[in-house]
């Protein structure tokens, strides 16, 4: 489960790594504490120097000095390492995190939210989770370790003057933070409008084949020119924030660092401190000033990073609305029943597509679904694989309450072919042993013979290896859905589903196709959605969907005559084919 909060979500990620945290810390802490010693061994050079009584010393403490700053070196650099493979190891596992997270979400959700933009948070949040913790482990630990360090030396010399710095760092602090936190809503507004611009983009230049023939290249330039300034303007703002916080920032430290070093030289003119205070308050006070500078820096950075998070958090790591339960079991084929029972569903409560739906599929039967556009026949087929959850009613599989099993154990029972066969740009041979990753190519190449298309797959330049494009744009309509069918004759489960299948194949493919379906269906329970009720005709039934539930159920032969809605669209078609008939004919003449 992903933590809903940006420091939960952080902490979840370093508490993976304690080992490496850890001593990534102690090396951090260790090397300041080395830089701060090395003031101090400064300090005491000064003093041999300034002290003829014990100048015979001063190699002595020339060598600590020179050590000390080896050491510091040494530190950094292993620091440096460790910092790097940890960093690497988090922004890796930060994505896999949110993968599997948003893998989870249903398919509701992906239908509302822009792919690029999702994808492109995740990379983004990698590398925030990256620089923030970057940030943290050299911008802000090594400036707190040094005023840590440069209390404990002021007080050595002169406690007054350590409480003055406690106090005046105090002051700083707060005023620069009540500052800094007031550009938060600016931050997040950066982050939120730069998700939404490059999620725009990505969208834009996947739909170039629309952008191009509705002769819109300029109105989507102009389109883009004004999102591209909106969150220019977002970005300035966020970014004109963190220089007048750095602007305050460094006025109060000019003011504190004068004020110690007076105060210093001050003491000296008293001879209350030696020239060897002079020296460590100044170089401690202007070391707290750089080093407050970048902390300063790193602060807004976190700042930034946090936005860029939260912005993520808010749009990625919601809870699953389906989920498995807390102990799930495996789903258990026994043949391929499936019932719903008053089932009520809808996108939006308010508008259902099925009120009080009631169904049995008995196990091995073959059903048509047929309906009006939009009566909700692939919702239906949603349902059954449990892609979304019912608001109400509830569905089962071989007498198992869907909401009951491991989602994927019920999926993979489930072969679909879907209207529109979703591809990834991978080689046709990945993408059809996608329906099951251990089949051997020989199994491929057979499920590709009976989907009818080995033979196009043979005139592919690298044939099998062929890569198809994203989403499949190298292969036509037809040759999409065959690599379809060849998955699931691949996958061999015991529910089929089909979503107008072959709805954008030939009709001599198509009788092909059919006749390949036909011995893939056997022993299966089948639920085809259809538009050709010819595809259907020699089903076992036939459920007509309208209105949000089942107004006409049974064999397609007794449809036929039976004066409902499927008798007037089996004679709409019949006379539709006999027009085309005819208008062919007089085409041929
Ligand atoms: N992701 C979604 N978010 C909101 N509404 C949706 C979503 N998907 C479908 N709908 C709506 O749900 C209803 C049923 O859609 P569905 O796709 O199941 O219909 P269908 O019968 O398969 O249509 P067609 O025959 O045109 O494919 C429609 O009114 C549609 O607008």
């Amino acid at each position: 489960m992903l933590a809903s909060r940006t420091l939960p979500f952080l902490l979840s990620q370093v508490a993976r790594r304690p080992l490496q945290f850890g001593t990534l810390l102690t090396i951090v802490i260790s090397a300041t504490c080395c830089a701060v010693a090395a003031q101090y061994a400064m300090k005491l050079i000064v003093d041999q120097m300034t002290d003829d009584r014990r100048a015979a010393q001063i190699w002595q403490f020339v060598g600590v000095f020179v050590g000390l700053i080896a050491v510091e070196s040494t530190l950094w650099r292993l620091g440096g390492w460790l910092g790097c493979r940890t960093v690497v190891g988090v922004g890796v596992a930060v994505r896999l995190d949110l993968f599997r997270h948003l893998a989870g979400h249903p398919m509701q959700y992906f239908a509302n939210q822009m792919s690029g933009a999702l994808g492109s948070r995740v990379t983004a949040t990698a590398g925030a989770v990256g620089g923030l913790l970057g940030s943290l482990t050299w911008h802000v630990i090594p400036p707190c370790v040094d005023f840590i360090g440069a209390v404990v030396v002021l007080f050595s010399i002169e406690p007054a003057m350590a409480y003055a710095l406690v106090a005046s760092a105090a002051a700083v602090a707060s005023t620069v933070t009540l500052f800094g936190s007031r550009g938060r809503p600016l931050h997040h507004a950066y982050a939120e409008q730069s998700a939404r611009v490059s999620g725009d983009l990505v969208d834009t230049v996947a739909n170039m084949w629309a952008v191009k023939s509705f002769a819109a290249r300029d109105r989507e330039y102009r389109r883009l020119q004004q999102a591209f300034g909106i969150e220019a303007a977002a970005q300035r703002a966020s970014w004109l924030h963190t220089e007048k916080a750095r602007v305050l920032h460094d006025v109060c430290l000019w003011l504190m660092a004068g004020g110690m070093l007076v105060w210093a030289v001050q003491g000296w003119r008293n001879g209350n401190n030696t020239p060897g205070d002079v020296v460590i308050v100044s170089a401690l006070t202007f070391r707290i000033l750089h080093g407050s500078r970048d902390l300063a820096l790193a602060l807004v950075g976190v700042a930034q990073n946090s936005a860029v998070i939260r912005e993520m958090l808010d749009a990625i790591g919601g809870p699953h609305r389906v989920d498995d339960p807390a102990e799930p079991a495996d789903f258990v084929p026994r043949g391929g029943s499936i019932r719903l029972h008053k089932v009520w569903y809808g996108y939006d409560p308010a508008m259902p597509v099925f009120r009080g739906l009631d169904l049995h599929i008995p196990a091995g039967q073959r059903v048509g679904v047929i309906g009006p556009s939009g009566a909700g026949k692939s919702t239906l087929l949603a349902l059954i694989q449990r892609l979304d959850d019912v608001t109400s009613g509830q569905v089962w599989i071989d007498r198992q309450c869907v909401k009951d099993v491991r989602q994927d154990s019920l999926r993979s029972a489930i072969a679909v072919v879907p209207q529109d066969v979703a591809l990834f740009h991978r080689s046709i041979l990945e993408n059809i042993r996608y329906g099951r990753p251990d089949a051997s190519i020989d199994e491929v190449m057979t499920a590709a013979r009976d989907a009818q298309c080995d033979d196009f797959i043979q005139c592919l330049p690298q044939g099998y290896d062929t890569l198809v494009g994203e989403r499949g744009v190298c292969l036509s309509g037809g040759q999409r859905q065959r690599i379809g069918i060849a998955r699931a004759f691949l996958k061999n489960a015991p529910i089929l589903l089909l979503d107008e299948a072959t709805s954008s194949l030939d009709s001599a493919s198509e009788r092909e196709i059919q006749i390949a379906l036909a011995r893939l269906m056997r022993g299966k329970t089948v639920v085809a959605v259809a538009h050709r009720l010819a595809t259907v005709a020699s089903f076992d039934r036939v459920l007509v969907i309208a209105n949000g539930c089942v107004v006409e159920d049974g064999p397609p032969a007794v449809l036929q005559h039976q004066g409902g809605p499927y008798e007037t669209l089996w004679r709409l078609q019949v006379a539709g084919a006999q027009d085309d008939g005819n208008a062919s004919q007089g085409l041929a003449t």
